[in-house]
């Protein structure tokens, strides 16, 4: 049970708090699996999760817009037929916002349901 477990996305605006590198740095742990990337000068959130087919991609995808969609904080998603890379940063504010690290943890959870 991570410290990222029951929290729920705020909603962001323009002005919404970019996390600092410290920021960052202390909240990498609670995301295990997940990659730091620097796309120009925007810092993501990346993981690529492994599936057995492309059924099952279009499941995890499926389950990801869903969460999507009840937290209005949405993915970047690559969809393969045995992976699905997602990519998580805050648009309006060009890069990460704490929940960029809320929506990270609520993804690897559906992962990990989903391998049961
Ligand atoms: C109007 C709507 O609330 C906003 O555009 C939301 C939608 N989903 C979003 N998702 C992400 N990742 N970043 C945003 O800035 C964002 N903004």
């Amino acid at each position: 049970m991570g410290t990222l477990d029951h929290l729920k996305c705020e909603a962001c605006s323009v002005n919404a708090h970019r996390l600092s590198a410290d920021e960052i740095a202390s909240l990498m742990p609670d995301v295990p699996h997940w990659e730091l990337i620097e796309d120009g000068t925007i810092q993501k959130l990346k993981r690529v999760f492994r599936t057995d087919n492309f059924i099952q991609s279009i499941a995890l995808t499926n389950a990801i817009a869903e969460q999507a969609e009840k937290e209005n904080h949405h993915p970047q998603l690559i969809v393969e037929y045995s992976s699905v890379t997602v990519i998580w940063w805050t648009h309006k504010i060009h890069g990460l916002h704490k929940n960029d690290f809320i929506m990270a943890y609520h993804t690897s959870t559906l992962y990990a349901n989903m391998a049961g």
